[in-house]
């Protein structure tokens, strides 16, 4: 279906479940809208139960706006041309499918869920894919949507259904074979993914995060295991407390990995971590690879055996494997060492949940030859009871602990502030709160001694800062930069 053009109301409608109808099937449809706010003359306004706000309420709005017809799953006012269904978010995937010619159906999709590691593994796969497959490889997720080297900008994880659509459509046609994406627990929950089929599904581990939406790690769990409902071969990282409750609701074939547990289908030994890279021994299957990844961090052996374990269940040669972790760079936000010519190092991060930060600062502790200095705040409007579990685990694990502000949002930053404080209360660990982020910077740089390593997490890649609803230039980067510029200045 050539997008742009008109289309009929029963072909959108191909796989919906329609419950009952007053819409003329024939009618001719412009475009698929979720956003009374965005509607055009002609399109099919799906209305949505949101959190917020309730999409039903705003029909009458888009009928203003030129809607065509309604698709819902609550009974609008008489006269309404619509379609009821019982899950108005399921029937925008499925309709936003049809409406860019089911283009998932044509590519292979690799989706990678849990609550650290999914954007690091992304990068690690969509290179294994391309320079071992020779695979045209499109890539969806937190830090940028990527065709091959082209970069499209994202503004969430997983998008909205239609968003994800569409983008599929624009990486069929810049002739992908594969997709590899990162799959929120939101978007699975949303059904942002509905009707997606897996080729494999990757789960890196579940650690507290989100409980804002999901309330609690059952639920959260729950989520991520829908994944694995809908793919071929499910990859699980064995060492994790929640892979038997993931592998127990699993349909599909599993295959494991782990740094310990011997009966895994691919285990890590002899990890050795150094300040610029791990090594260590993949064995699989009578087979025994010595494995280089030049990204520092005890997690990058999980990563890097999720993404070897998915070029094996490919029938991928090992050693090409490794061959390729071997040349794979780093990430942007994910253990960043910014080039700064000074006797001690700043590093960026995104660790911004209890398990990433404490994962970060053992890693850095390990090979640090001076203070680990820790530099962090909590997202406002998210899940606030992992604020004072960071605040402990910094005071445990550094020396020297900056509270400031990460993405207030629509919360007070003093409140979030104190929030983290109260983990640190039983603790000696001196630490100072700068709420102005660029401040605590500064303040770092100014005060670091020579071998410190200042670890900046939390913003990883971002280059803004969210303060109410307004989003601001925050690039960390560019702050060191001025300020040792600043430095330089002063001392010349
Ligand atoms: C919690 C969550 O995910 N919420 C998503 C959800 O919002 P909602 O259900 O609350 O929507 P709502 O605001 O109540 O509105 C309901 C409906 O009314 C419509 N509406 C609203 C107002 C109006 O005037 N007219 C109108 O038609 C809205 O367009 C919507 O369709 O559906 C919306 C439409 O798709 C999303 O924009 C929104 O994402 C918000 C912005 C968000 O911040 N999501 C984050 C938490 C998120 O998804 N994060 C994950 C995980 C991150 C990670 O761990 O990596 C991600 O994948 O990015
Ligand atoms: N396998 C892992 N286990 C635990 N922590 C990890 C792992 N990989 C990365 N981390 C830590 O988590 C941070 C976020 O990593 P990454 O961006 O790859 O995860 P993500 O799952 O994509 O996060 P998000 O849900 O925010 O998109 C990293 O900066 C690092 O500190
Ligand atoms: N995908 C995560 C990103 C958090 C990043 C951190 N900088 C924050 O704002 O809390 C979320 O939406 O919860
Ligand atoms: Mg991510």
């Amino acid at each position: 279906m050539e997008v742009g053009t008109k289309v009929k109301l029963k072909e959108l409608l191909r796989d919906v479940v329609i419950l009952s109808s007053t819409a003329d099937m024939e009618t001719e449809i412009h475009s698929v809208c979720y956003d009374s706010r965005k509607v055009s003359p002609g399109d099919l306004f799906v209305a949505i139960e949101g959190f917020e706000t309730d999409g039903h309420a705003y029909i009458p709005r888009a009928l203003e706006a030129g809607a065509a017809a309604v698709v819902c799953q609550k009974a609008p006012e008489d006269g309404v041309p619509h379609v009821m269904v019982s899950s108005s978010r399921r029937a925008l995937a499925v309709i936003s499918a049809n409406f860019f010619g089911r283009p998932a159906e044509k590519m292979k999709f690799i989706g990678i869920t849990g609550t650290n590691g999914k954007t690091t593994t992304t990068y690690l796969a969509k290179r294994l894919l391309e320079q071992a497959l020779g695979a045209r490889v499109g890539l969806i997720g937190t830090n940028q949507n990527l065709i091959g080297e082209r970069v499209l900008p994202t503004e969430r994880t997983t998008p909205e259904s239609f968003e994800l659509q569409r983008l599929f459509r624009e990486m069929l046609d810049a002739g992908c074979t594969h997709v590899v994406m990162e799959v929120s627990s939101h978007a699975l929950v949303l059904e942002r993914v509905y009707g997606v089929f897996f080729e494999t599904g990757i789960f890196t581990n579940l650690t507290q995060d989100h409980l804002d939406f999901h309330k609690t790690m059952e639920a959260y769990m729950e989520a991520k295991a829908i994944l694995f409902q809908n793919c071929r071969t499910g990859i699980i990282n064995l060492d994790d407390p929640w892979a038997g409750e993931m592998i127990q609701r699993a349909d599909c074939e599993i295959f494991t990995f782990s740094e310990s547990k011997n009966e895994a289908d691919l285990v890590a030994k002899n990890i050795r971590l150094y300040n610029d890279r791990v090594e260590f021994e993949a064995v699989s299957i009578g087979m025994i690879q010595r494995m280089e990844v030049h990204i520092p961090g005890s997690f990058t052996v999980y990563n890097a055996l999720g993404v070897i374990a998915l070029g094996l269940t490919m029938g991928i040669d090992i050693s090409r494997i490794a061959a390729v972790l071997k040349q794979a760079g780093g990430v942007k936000g994910r253990m960043e060492v910014v080039p700064a010519g000074t006797d001690y190092t700043v590093l960026i991060d995104y660790a911004h949940t209890p398990d990433a930060l404490e994962n970060l600062l053992r890693s850095v502790k390990g090979f640090a030859r001076g203070r680990v200095v820790a530099l962090f705040g909590c997202g406002g409007d998210r899940d606030p009871i992992k604020r004072p579990i960071m605040g402990n685990i910094a005071a445990e694990l550094a020396d020297f602990v900056i509270v400031t502000s990460d993405n207030p949002r629509t919360e007070e930053p003093g409140a979030i502030i104190r929030d983290i404080l109260k983990g640190m209360e039983e603790t000696k660990t001196p630490h100072i709160v700068i709420e102005n982020r660029p401040e605590a910077i500064r303040y770092a740089m100014d005060h670091a001694l020579p071998d410190d390593i200042v670890v900046l997490a939390g913003k990883g890649h971002e280059d803004y800062q969210i303060i109410g609803k307004e989003k601001h230039h925050l690039d960390e980067r560019e702050v060191i930069a001025a300020h040792l510029a600043e430095q330089q200045g002063k001392n010349s």
